[in-house]
């Protein structure tokens, strides 16, 4: 059973299948500029982090696992489906929550942004209520439902970010640094919110102690993935680094 100590809180009706995400020696430039080079691993744990330095890579790293950047050469594979051809199938398995939530936020009310995901996706309109019924109760936004979205909490706002792409019911969630622009009770929450999800993640984030329980952490460096493993080797090892 792979939920472990998550399994209580927010065991699913149906297990999720895993996902894999495979680089094969990738590497990514913004116009003559490198910022990934001859990147090539798998990920299967259900709980990665990426840390690293400003400018370290991590955000273009995030975007190539649902195919919002695409490798400059190499190639992404998410459960054998490439990237570059397949976008469209990618971007169902694996959904993607911005740093900022304002840039994910499309429709005015609450309940209509969290409907527009699965609209375009074709799901039918009882599952969709369903589907938003069920994220805002788990989100304590039911009271918040045909508000303006605008007009949320920075906490409320992520997640908000949050719950549109659950709606979508993907198998891993990449966060870019989903608790940057949050104050600390909110960051806890936040990191409580991942923390119980059933879906894979990968969590890009400058807030060590987000990847506690992690299953792997990679460091970025220039990048290039300079370190590699548990939190307990790769997070020292980090701090060490930068002091
Ligand atoms: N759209 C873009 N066009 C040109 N250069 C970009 C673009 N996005 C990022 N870069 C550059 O690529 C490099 C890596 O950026 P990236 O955002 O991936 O790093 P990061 O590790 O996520 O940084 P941070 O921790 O500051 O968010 C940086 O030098 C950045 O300026």
């Amino acid at each position: 059973m792979r939920w472990g100590r998550r399994a209580a809180a927010t065991a699913p009706a149906e297990t999720l299948p895993r996902t894999a995400v495979e680089l094969r020696d990738v590497t990514h430039a913004y116009g003559d500029r490198t910022v990934l080079s001859s990147i090539s691993l798998t990920l299967t744990e259900p709980r990665v982090g990426v840390i690293g330095g400003n400018g370290s890579g991590k955000s273009t790293f995030a975007r190539l696992l649902n195919g919002l950047v695409l490798p400059s050469s190499g190639t992404v594979l998410v459960d054998g489906l490439d990237t570059r051809s397949r976008a469209r199938e990618v971007r169902r398995r694996v959904g993607f929550v911005f740093q900022d939530p304002d840039a994910q936020i499309v429709h005015p009310t609450v309940a209509e942004d969290l409907a527009f995901g699965p609209t375009n996706q074709g799901v039918a309109p009882a599952e969709i209520d369903r589907r938003v019924d069920d994220v805002l109760v788990r989100y304590g936004l039911d009271g918040h439902r045909d508000h303006p979205a605008h007009l949320l909490s920075g906490g409320q706002k992520q997640l908000l970010a949050i719950a549109g792409v659950l709606v979508m019911r993907p198998e891993r969630i990449v966060f870019d640094e989903p608790t940057t622009l949050l104050d600390l009770a909110n960051t806890r929450r936040v990191a409580r919110v991942i923390d119980e999800l059933e879906q894979d993640v990968v969590v890009v984030t400058h807030h060590l102690d987000l990847l506690a329980g992690f299953d792997r952490v990679l460091v970025f460096e220039d990048g290039r993935v300079a370190a590699d493993g548990s939190p307990a080797e790769t997070v020292p090892w980090y701090v060490a680094r930068i002091s």
